[in-house]
């Protein structure tokens, strides 16, 4: 029997066991970043559970709040945010918190401090919660520099800081990605169990795509390079045939079909949103990194999202995600508009 080739068996393999394998190839590890997994674990399947009884238990619907983006919050938004920021605080390993839900980042207090700072959408597809379509979770972990000082701008590093980032999908399955430097791998949590099992090990996407996901609603409004990507995915000139339209209108649900199958994703500018719509920290730069780790591109229409300085903890950004050569096209048109000065 081959011990060594037996560890490694992914078949049965838990999220746990997947990170504490992660965490021996880092001798001088203390199992900091494993609890505050750990703790991001707990807080979605107490989400999903929530998410899967949403109608039973009364929560579907508005909470009567609004938040810092003008948005009418939903119960589910309000009960996930609750969730996350105390399992982050719990896990004692967190300094510095920002959430899609509350205006002002949360300095943990000294006596539960750590050394991560942790972005997060606590409910994310907020629009399709009451009709039960697929919806999620996003995160990104950063570290702070001095533990001793921490300070805003310690919210405010460039995407390229980010350590690791994931998100958690409530859909037909309940389902966790994590992207780290050595890799995205996908968990799928057995209810029977209650544990997420390795089931997507090293996903990486499709150079190229056959489908497109965008709100084409905004088509009026869009800018000559994104409308010129779409007008070919429609009539393909080059004998090939025309892509899909594919657009749940759940980023985290739209960004794992195209993890999976390839493909793009865009939230682009337009002259309505001239910043786009999603939100810099706790959307753009986590699922960028993520199709980075996984093959993918993330372009902004300008530049590589990750290149990015936040100046506002809720700035939106423009952003194209997805299969290589996609985002390559995308960046030729950008750099053909820009030539001819539009
Ligand atoms: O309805 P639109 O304008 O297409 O926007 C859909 C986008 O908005 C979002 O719902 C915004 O996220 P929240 O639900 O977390 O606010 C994304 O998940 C999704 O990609
Ligand atoms: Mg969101
Ligand atoms: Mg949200």
């Amino acid at each position: 029997m081959d011990h060594e080739a037996d560890s490694q068996r992914t078949d049965l393999m838990t999220i746990t066991r997947f990170v504490l394998n992660e965490q021996s190839k880092y001798p001088e590890s203390r199992g900091d970043f494993t609890i505050l997994l750990n703790h991001i674990v707990l807080g979605c399947k107490f989400v999903c559970s929530s998410v899967n009884k949403a109608g039973l238990a009364k929560l579907i619907g508005l909470a009567g709040e609004t938040n810092i983006q003008g948005e009418e919050q939903k119960k589910l938004d309000v009960l996930s945010n609750e969730v996350f920021v105390n399992a982050l605080i719990s896990s004692g390993r967190t300094c510095l918190l920002v959430s899609e839900e509350i205006e002002e980042a949360i300095f943990v207090s000294p006596s539960h401090r750590g050394k991560y700072i942790v972005v997060f959408d606590p409910l994310d597809g907020s629009s399709n919660i009451d009709c039960g379509v697929s919806i999620g979770t996003i995160f990104g972990i950063y570290m702070v520099k001095d533990e001793s000082k921490v300070t805003i701008e310690d919210a405010l590093q460039p995407g390229s800081n980010m350590l690791a980032a994931g998100y958690c999908m409530y859909g037909s399955s309940c389902t966790l990605v994590l992207g780290t430097e050595n890799g995205v791998n996908g968990f799928t949590l057995d209810p029977s169990l209650g544990e997420f099992i390795l089931t997507h090990p090293n996903i990486k996407i499709p150079r190229k795509g056959k489908i497109y996901s965008v709100n084409e609603g905004n088509a009026r409004n869009w800018d000559e390079p994104t409308t010129k990507y779409v007008e070919k995915c429609k009539f393909p000139q080059d004998g090939l045939p025309p892509k899909s339209l594919r657009y749940i209108g759940s980023m985290v649900a739209d960004i794992h079909r195209t993890l999976l199958y390839g493909g793009i994703f865009m939230y682009p500018a337009d002259m309505k949103n001239p910043q786009g719509k999603l939100r810099l920290l706790y959307e753009v730069f986590p699922m960028s990194y993520l199709m980075e780790q996984a093959g993918g591109q993330a372009f902004t229409g300008k530049q590589r999202a990750l290149d990015l300085v936040p100046n506002k903890l809720h700035e939106r950004s423009p952003i194209f995600l997805g299969s290589h050569d996609e985002i390559e096209q995308m960046k030729e048109l950008y750099a053909a508009s820009k030539a001819d000065g539009a």
